[in-house]
């Protein structure tokens, strides 16, 4: 199993190109099956989620083919990955392939719309919380499907098709939106998503599924309603930049200190967390490049924040947030609205000499002048990375295993850092 190993104390200097967005990616890859043509995205991470589900894809039978990958390619720029699915050979999606990541079991819709039914693994518990698919079923059952649970498995069937309806989520959810908007597509009549997610990476498949041919009204917005189609045809789409990645290499910017130039970011994507990173003292600067990170000399201040669905600020920069205001001039309180137990990486920080107490989902954060460098165990994506930027400004070396994490959702993570002045490095096997 790799390691990451990272002597802290350098300040960061540079570029750091962002990639595609892991999230958007795996939503738009489960697209292709919603037609019989060719899907292009281009600006694909290279990342073990998208290899992942570039297997399971293939499993219902999707020829993928990644332009122009090689061994040992070390250019920064995504990949150009092309699906096809001609034929869908498998509506079954086994557990086996499924528990290895949450996205996938959202292959159900498109499985769905197109074959009139699918069976697919529940997906896998994962260390943030229970994560239920209750409101996913919910939605294609407003649809017209039939739902069983059977031997773990959702099995679901739509005979006589799919068709539009009003789909009334208690809840934002981000997953269950992604579902609603490929279901609807090519269900017969209007669908009207409320309260539907207003995550940028809603918005980007449904960019790439009105491209397909589908009719889409208000991504970005709480309602949203798609008129379905007969069939969707193929496209090109290039994936949009990861907000997340970009929230974290600015952080890493905050806690090491220096000036770096996030080649690619769009500000627009992550105010919420921008806004966050200039109370606690980084200087931000948007650009025609993407966005500007300085922190030279002066302390960090300490933030309350609580965590919302977008526009909000995201879960997933909760762990690099904490980590960050670990060396806060002062105390910071971090709630986490969004999932009950993504709190991982509190007893992990507190190795490298962190002051954090818990009371339920509030984390209090006694900033701390002095980190140190420790062995540390990654326990989730954003939780590993979290550690990393805690490492960046810890006295002598820090060691983090299981870095598998790290790699599902970081993109050569060692490489961009390493590029910009860190002292990080891989450690293979062991
Ligand atoms: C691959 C991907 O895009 N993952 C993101 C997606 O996850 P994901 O789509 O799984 O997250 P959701 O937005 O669905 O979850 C939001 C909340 O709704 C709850 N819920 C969700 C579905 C359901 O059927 N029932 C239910 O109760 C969840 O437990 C959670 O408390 O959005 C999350 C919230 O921004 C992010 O942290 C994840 O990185
Ligand atoms: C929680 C995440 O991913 P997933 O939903 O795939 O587990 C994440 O990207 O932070």
């Amino acid at each position: 199993m790799d390691r990451i190993r990272i002597t802290g104390g350098r300040p960061l200097h540079g570029t750091i190109p962002i990639s595609g967005a892991k999230n958007a990616a795996l939503p738009l890859m489960i697209a292709s099956l919603l037609t019989e043509d060719e899907l292009t995205l281009a600006n694909v991470p290279r990342l073990s989620d998208v290899s992942n589900l570039a297997r399971i894809l293939g499993n219902h039978g999707v020829d993928v083919t990644i332009a122009g990958k090689r061994n040992g390619d070390e250019v920064l720029t995504g990949q150009t990955v092309r699906l096809n699915a001609r034929s869908i050979v498998d509506t079954t999606a086994p557990y086996e392939l499924v528990s290895t990541m949450r996205a996938s079991f959202w292959v159900i819709a498109p499985l769905l719309a197109r074959m009139g039914r699918a069976k697919v693994s529940l997906p896998g518990g994962c260390a943030i919380g229970t994560r239920p698919v209750d409101l996913l079923l919910m939605a294609l059952e407003r649809l017209g499907a039939t739902i069983d649970i059977d031997a773990g498995y959702a099995v679901v069937s739509a005979d006589k098709g799919l068709k539009g309806a009003e789909i009334d989520f208690p809840k934002v959810t981000v997953g269950g939106t992604h579902v609603a908007l490929m279901a609807a597509s090519l269900a017969d009549g209007t669908t009207v998503i409320h309260n539907a997610a207003r995550e940028p990476e809603i918005v980007d498949l449904a960019d790439c599924l009105i491209k397909m041919g589908a009719r889409i009204k208000g991504h970005g917005t709480s309602t949203i309603e798609v008129t379905g189609v007969s069939r969707l045809r193929g496209a090109h789409h290039a994936v949009v930049a990861d907000r997340i990645e970009t929230g974290t290499y600015a952080m890493c910017v905050a806690m090491a200190g220096g000036d770096v130039l996030l080649e690619g970011a769009r500000p627009e994507l992550l105010q919420a967390a921008l806004d966050v990173l200039v109370e606690a003292g980084a200087e931000i600067t948007s650009t025609n490049e993407g966005i500007r990170v300085k922190r030279n000399g002066h302390g960090l201040s300490p933030v309350t924040v609580t965590t919302d669905p977008y526009p909000g600020f995201p879960t997933d920069l909760q762990a690099q947030l904490m980590g960050l205001m670990t060396r806060a001039k002062g105390t910071s309180r971090i709630t986490e609205t969004i999932f009950e137990n993504r709190f991982m990486h509190v007893q992990e920080l507190a190795r490298l000499g962190a002051h954090i107490h818990l009371d339920g989902q509030t984390a209090t954060i006694e900033g701390v002048d002095t980190l140190k460098g420790a062995p540390v165990m990654a326990t989730d994506l954003r939780a590993s990375v979290s550690l990393v930027i805690a490492a960046l400004a810890a006295q002598g070396e820090t060691m983090v295993n299981r870095v598998y994490h790290l790699d599902r959702g970081f993109e050569r993570l060692e490489t961009k850092l390493s590029a910009v002045g860190a002292d990080v490095e891989r450690i293979s096997g062991g």
